[in-house]
């Protein structure tokens, strides 16, 4: 047992991450992040400046069922007993890097972020080499699961007021990110968009920060990850506010046609042909689709990133602006859809 000894870990900076450095005081089971001036322990965290605590004692927390697998672990459904809030409980492994930058990542989503759009962050705790942390819970899961259940079905595969709602609030979230925060997400695909049984559609999983570097992690994260990057991503690894225009591009196509707008690839070298050799997605011209709609998802998937639209810019298209008060119950549908 390695009590009383600190374990360092710290990550060299390269072009696309900064530094971060962790110690971790396995003595005491608390993680420290000297940027933030953070500490997570059994208990929860404590800002070692001013001294503020945010409490979050395990033997408070009821568990309930698993709800989503990501790669750094199974996310389960459970109630904070003395609020008996429910929450999303979601566990890290602070030993591998990228997942320590993501935790620093949620950490200042947890201290600086507030928006409807976003996935609250209520708070985390450090046990046996894990950080858990705990979320507002998405009851009804991740836009993955409605894409899932559309499949197949005739086109459109939801009406363009739905679709608003789905693409008026990632427009909400990534405009709070990009011009209030600074922040491109990277990582915007249908399994970060959740859903709860409010109608409310959020954004999770802000400003991760993966290395595509490592071939192995290039791997193993490809299928659900790298299908909603943009081109000057993937060829070039550039990150702008720009990649994430061309992700909810996507993402909106494959929500009104109910496929993946490109041949499905299979692995890197095929995803890398589809976005040199195909033109960007858009919607066919056979009268299903609203012109306005058309031009949107144009201004979105253009392979120039200077020429795509800003969040700023889609907020103002026509197509958000004539669907603007329209007050379609998304539950209403969404259980329509789960019945048929
Ligand atoms: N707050 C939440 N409420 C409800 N479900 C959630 C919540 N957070 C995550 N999930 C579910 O768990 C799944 C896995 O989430 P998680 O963030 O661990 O992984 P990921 O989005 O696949 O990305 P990565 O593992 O790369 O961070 C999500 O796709 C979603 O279905």
């Amino acid at each position: 047992m390695n009590r009383g000894k600190k374990l360092i870990l710290e990550s060299v900076s390269d072009n696309t991450m900064e530094e971060d450095s962790l110690s971790v005081d396995v003595s005491s089971d608390a993680l420290r992040f000297h940027k933030l001036d953070l500490e997570i322990g059994k208990e929860g965290i404590t800002n070692t400046s001013t001294g503020v605590s945010l409490t979050l004692v395990p033997t408070e927390i009821e568990f309930g069922q698993v709800i989503g697998q990501g790669s750094s672990g199974v996310v389960f459904a459970a109630r904070h007993i003395p609020s008996n809030t429910l929450i999303a409980l979601k566990s890290i492994n602070i030993y591998e890097r990228d997942k320590r930058k993501q935790l620093e990542n949620d950490l200042k989503a947890l201290d600086e972020f507030s928006s409807p759009y976003l996935v609250k962050y209520y708070g985390a705790f450090f046990a046996d080499g894990v950080v858990k942390v705990a979320m507002e819970l998405m009851d009804l899961g991740s836009t993955r699961r409605v894409i899932q259940l559309l499949a197949g079905r005739p086109e459109p595969v939801m009406p363009e007021s739905v679709l608003f709602r789905f693409t008026y609030s990632i427009l909400q979230g990534l405009y709070y990110l990009h011009k209030e925060k600074h922040m491109v997400h990277r990582d915007i695909k249908p399994d970060n968009i959740l859903i709860n049984s409010k109608g409310d559609l959020k954004l999770c999983d802000f400003g991760v920060c993966r290395e595509l570097a490592n071939s192995a992690a290039l791997c193993n994260t490809f299928v659900g990850t790298m299908t909603y990057m943009s081109p000057e991503r993937l060829f070039r690894n550039a990150y702008g506010y720009p990649g994430d225009i061309w992700s909810v591009g996507l993402i909106v196509t494959e929500l009104i046609r109910g496929f993946y707008p490109y041949p499905k690839p299979g692995n890197f070298i095929e995803m890398v042909e589809n976005l040199q050799n195909l033109p960007p997605p858009q919607l066919p011209s056979n009268g299903l689709y609203s012109p306005q709609l058309v031009d949107f998802i144009s201004r979105c998937l253009n392979t120039q990133p200077e020429q795509r639209a800003t969040v700023q810019e889609l907020l103002q298209h026509p197509w958000i602006q004539a669907n603007q008060g329209n007050n379609v119950n998304i539950i209403e549908w969404y259980q329509g859809i789960i019945r048929k």
